[in-house]
């Protein structure tokens, strides 16, 4: 069955939304279109912030630009955060300074504060993301501090990072569950959600930091958020602890949400999140948008060799159902191809 926007849910649209910015100011990337879904790759700086072992920059250096190569034409690259705090984001400017960027494609890197957005301008980024979460023990535990002060820094940090011209996307963490207080208000999610969106952010990315949510209260909370934030500017940040991503990621696409989040390999975790697995594998996503019949421009067969590529180099398998089964199925075709090559080399003597 083909996905079609007749089985949308009517949506509001950006007229509905009173806003003193252009699309324009807030920089959005294409124009949005139901038949296409933008993928915001996050496995280099997502992905890889949780490794216990430093992945070398190189690694990271080649796998955002395979990832780009690949056609993904986001990949958060890096984070300028403490490097006390999370050791493995240290080599920051070396990775963003170094990797070749290709025209078309987006690097943002996240910013927690003013020295972080200073030092992302120094390297050279064009796009950074902010973030904040709706738990306050969660904005204590991520960064140390609380949910109005969270608020108020990244206010601070989007103005001069829109002063200076760079496009600023929004994270709110724990929009279906937080580790430390359980369920989430989706009126606080909502109300959090527009104060990002009022303030400037082209795009919120609402995180299931630990992957507790389901279908429903992925629907229930998108009904709040819905009302106060136009669906083209939200992308959903499914991590898949429960096995609950794809179904959740469908379900934000029957609300008109067009951006996801995802990991290649399903890499990573939230070092402050204990026990949360990966992001969805961009490939599981990749592979369900292909058989809706909805576009990415990503190609799945290189895809899938980038995600065996990044398992190897941090010597873990791939938590990509779609990529494991593709590389079966492509071993499986090559064995059936040698084997047909040797019959018909034997019946010519
Ligand atoms: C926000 C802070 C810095 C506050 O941390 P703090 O300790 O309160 O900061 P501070 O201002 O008191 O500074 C302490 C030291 O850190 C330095 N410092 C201060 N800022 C920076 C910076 N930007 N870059 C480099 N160094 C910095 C600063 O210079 C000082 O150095 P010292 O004088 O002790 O040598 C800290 O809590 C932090 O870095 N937290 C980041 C944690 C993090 O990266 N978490 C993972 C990302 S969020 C996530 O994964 C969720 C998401 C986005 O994917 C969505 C989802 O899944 O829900």
């Amino acid at each position: 069955m083909r996905f079609t926007s007749t089985m949308l849910p009517r949506l509001s649209t950006k007229a509905m939304f009173k806003s003193k910015m252009s699309t324009l100011q807030r920089g959005y990337s294409q124009a949005y279109s139901k038949d296409f879904v933008k993928l915001v790759e996050v496995g280099p700086r997502d992905g890889l912030q949780n490794e216990k072992t430093l992945v070398p920059a190189k690694v990271k250096i080649e796998l955002i630009e395979r990832l780009a190569n690949n056609g993904l034409s986001v990949v958060e690259t890096t984070s300028f955060v403490s490097p006390k705090w999370v050791p493995q984001m240290g080599d920051n400017k070396e990775v963003l300074t170094s990797i070749k960027k290709k025209p078309g494609v987006f690097y943002p890197v996240l910013t927690p504060n003013m020295k972080g957005l200073e030092g992302a301008i120094a390297a050279g980024a064009e796009e950074v993301a902010l973030f904040t979460a709706a738990t306050e023990s969660f904005n204590l535990k991520n960064t140390n501090c609380s949910t109005e002060q969270s608020l108020a820094r990244a206010k601070q940090v989007l103005q001069k990072a829109l002063d200076q011209k760079l496009r600023v996307r929004g994270y709110l963490s724990c929009v279906l569950g937080c580790p430390y207080e359980g369920p989430v208000n989706p009126e606080k999610v909502a109300e959090m959600a527009k104060e990002l969106y009022d303030a400037g952010c082209y795009e919120i990315s609402l995180g299931d930091t630990i992957g507790v949510g389901t279908a429903g209260s992925m629907a229930t909370m998108l009904e709040h958020v819905l009302k106060v934030v136009p669906a083209e500017a939200i992308a959903v940040h499914c991590h898949d602890t429960y096995g609950q991503a794809l179904a959740n990621i469908l379900k934000a696409l029957e609300y008109g949400i067009r951006v996801v989040d995802s990991s290649v390999a399903g890499l990573g975790g939230c070092p402050y999140a204990p026990g949360a697995k990966g992001n969805v594998a961009t490939e599981d996503v990749v592979y369900m948008l292909n058989g809706m019949g909805l576009k990415t421009g990503v190609d799945l067969d290189a895809l899938v060799d980038t995600g065996n590529w990044i398992s190897e180099q941090i010597n873990r398998p791939t938590s990509s159902r779609a990529g494991a089964a593709l590389m079966v199925a492509r071993k499986r075709k090559m064995d059936l191809e040698a084997a047909a090559k040797l019959e018909s080399n034997a019946s010519k003597l």
